[in-house]
């Protein structure tokens, strides 16, 4: 049997993942008594928003808003995606604890996501990168459909290996392998980050897994197996769009912290408090939590 992690960092992104998606505006202040009810839980990595197009993301058009609205703790890194030179500058004075650039292991998706190819993208990161660390901020890569992408299908190890070098050359700190549609399943997971580990240490690679297929937990755990200890995970499962038929959101955080809750594995965060903060979002959405553990626990409270 491998040795697992004793302790597991979580990266709650749904704030930012969870509700970009979302057709009706999410007011400034839920999203910020988000974060607030998720450093409380015991959140010390939170995604807050990103510095993109309004056009292109409306849900996230607040972004300085938000950040302004933080009630930080210390000790929480608070992370922002900034795709651009624009974005970083407009990201900057909001002081954001890190910062992510998002390229893609598809060339489709790049273009689809942020409108170039992927050489493109990588030539914008790169003084991204450079301005970030001038300015002592820690940059994170997500790579997104590193196991398949909606218009090119299965997606190789040697795409995802292509990007992350890519990520390496222009000084990325950390590679985020994401499961953009979450058709990635154990073995096929376990490749994909055996290439990031490539060129990574084992502590600057993270796992970000859609639950579209119900594999999340699988390749969460295929993952530790490896010794990786970091994950994205977003509160209620929050994400994916909730009009497109089977869409779904990241593995919900709630999930996640019962896994390893049960794997004796530490994560610093309160079950009970991080379901509050699911049903506070849930509640302002008009929905339940997608996240089973969140509903079981819920149900339970009510006798
Ligand atoms: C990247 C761009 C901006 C390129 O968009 P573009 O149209 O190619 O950019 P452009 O430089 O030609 O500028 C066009 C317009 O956008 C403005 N603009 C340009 N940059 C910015 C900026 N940073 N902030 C605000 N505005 C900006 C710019 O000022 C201009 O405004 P106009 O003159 O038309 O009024 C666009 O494609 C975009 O915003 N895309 C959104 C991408 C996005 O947010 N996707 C979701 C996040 S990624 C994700 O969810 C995956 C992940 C990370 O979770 C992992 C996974 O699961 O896969």
């Amino acid at each position: 049997m491998s040795t697992l992690p004793h302790r597991v960092t979580l990266v709650d992104v749904g704030p930012r993942d969870g509700l970009q998606n979302e057709k009706q505006p999410v007011a400034t202040e839920h999203k910020a008594r988000l974060v607030s009810m998720l450093q409380d839980a015991g959140l010390k990595n939170i995604e807050v928003t990103s510095f993109v197009s309004p056009k292109w993301v409306p849900q996230m058009g607040d972004n300085t808003a938000v950040m302004a609205a933080l009630e930080r703790h210390p000790g929480v890194r608070y992370s922002v995606l900034t795709p651009n030179m624009k974005g970083l500058e407009a990201a900057l004075p909001t002081k954001p604890d890190e910062i992510v650039v998002f390229g893609a292991a598809s060339e489709a998706f790049s273009q689809k996501n942020i409108n170039c190819s992927v050489a493109e993208s990588i030539e914008r990161f790169a003084p991204v990168v450079e301005a970030a660390h001038a300015a002592g901020l820690k940059v994170r890569g997500a790579l997104s459909c590193a196991l398949g992408c909606p218009y090119e299908g299965e997606i190789s190890p040697d795409q995802v290996e292509r990007v992350v070098q890519l990520m390496k050359d222009i000084g990325v700190d950390h590679l985020g392998v994401a499961d953009t549609i979450g058709v990635g399943t154990p073995r096929r997971v376990q490749a994909a980050m055996e290439r990031a580990l490539k060129h990574y240490p084992l502590h600057e690679v993270s796992g970000h897994f859609h639950d579209t297929y119900g594999q999340a937990l699988s390749n969460i755990y295929a993952c530790l197996e490896m010794g990786i200890h970091t994950f994205d995970a977003s509160v209620a499962g929050l994400g994916g769009c909730p009009y497109a038929k089977g869409a779904t959101g990241n593995v919900a955080t709630e999930d996640v912290v019962f896994l390893l809750n049960g794997l004796g594995i530490s994560t610093g965060i309160d079950l009970d408090k991080l379901v509050d903060a699911g049903a506070y979002i849930s509640e302002q959405l008009g929905r339940p939590p997608v996240s089973r553990v969140a509903r079981a626990l819920l149900a339970k409270r009510q006798g």
